[in-house]
């Protein structure tokens, strides 16, 4: 069987002109970053790494973790709609996400200041951490507005 081409040559060679232009163009806006993952493989690589270190040095990220998934089996179980499971998915996301981005905060100041105290690094890691406890407890409440009601329907309550 014949297979088309992607694209005709001139349209491959005006394609890969805009790409290397595109890179060149992201290269020197990216003049003093530091480019460690040369291609897509290796940032899920990385990324990776960076979601097993914080399931294995953070306690939070642990409960956080269990506790979304006891709360989505419960969803499931009561038979949520799926934009009512869509909500619980993205309340136990964002609170996952903060929990990292904390993480990765008080990685940068320890960076930073190294084992002294300084009141800017104090804020920094304070309302770093009350992100985490804003968005635990929307989705606490969230997580009890959408449960509760079919729970107690389900327990005959
Ligand atoms: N360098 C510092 N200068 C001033 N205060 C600091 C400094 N490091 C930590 N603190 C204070 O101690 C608190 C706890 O900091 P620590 O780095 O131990 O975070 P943690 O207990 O691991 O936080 P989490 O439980 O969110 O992971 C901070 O919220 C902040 O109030």
């Amino acid at each position: 069987m014949l297979v088309p081409e992607e694209h005709p040559p001139a349209l491959r060679e005006v394609t890969s002109d805009v790409t290397s232009d595109v890179q060149r163009r992201g290269r020197r806006l990216r003049v003093g970053a530091w480019k460690v993952a040369g291609d897509l493989p290796a940032s899920f690589r990385y990324a990776a790494q960076g979601l097993a270190y914080g399931f294995a040095s953070q306690r939070n990220f642990r409960i956080h973790v269990f506790t979304g998934a006891v709360v989505f089996g419960m969803g499931l179980w009561l038979r949520l709609a799926a934009d009512r499971l869509a909500v619980l998915v993205l309340t136990v996301a964002a609170v996952l996400v903060l929990e990292l981005l904390n993480t990765a905060t008080e990685a940068v100041v320890d960076l930073a200041i190294g084992r002294q105290f300084h009141p800017l690094a104090r804020i920094a890691k304070d309302c770093a951490a009350a992100a985490v406890l804003v968005a635990a407890l929307s989705s606490l409440l969230i997580a009890l507005l959408l449960l509760v009601p079919p729970l107690l329907i389900r327990l005959g309550v």
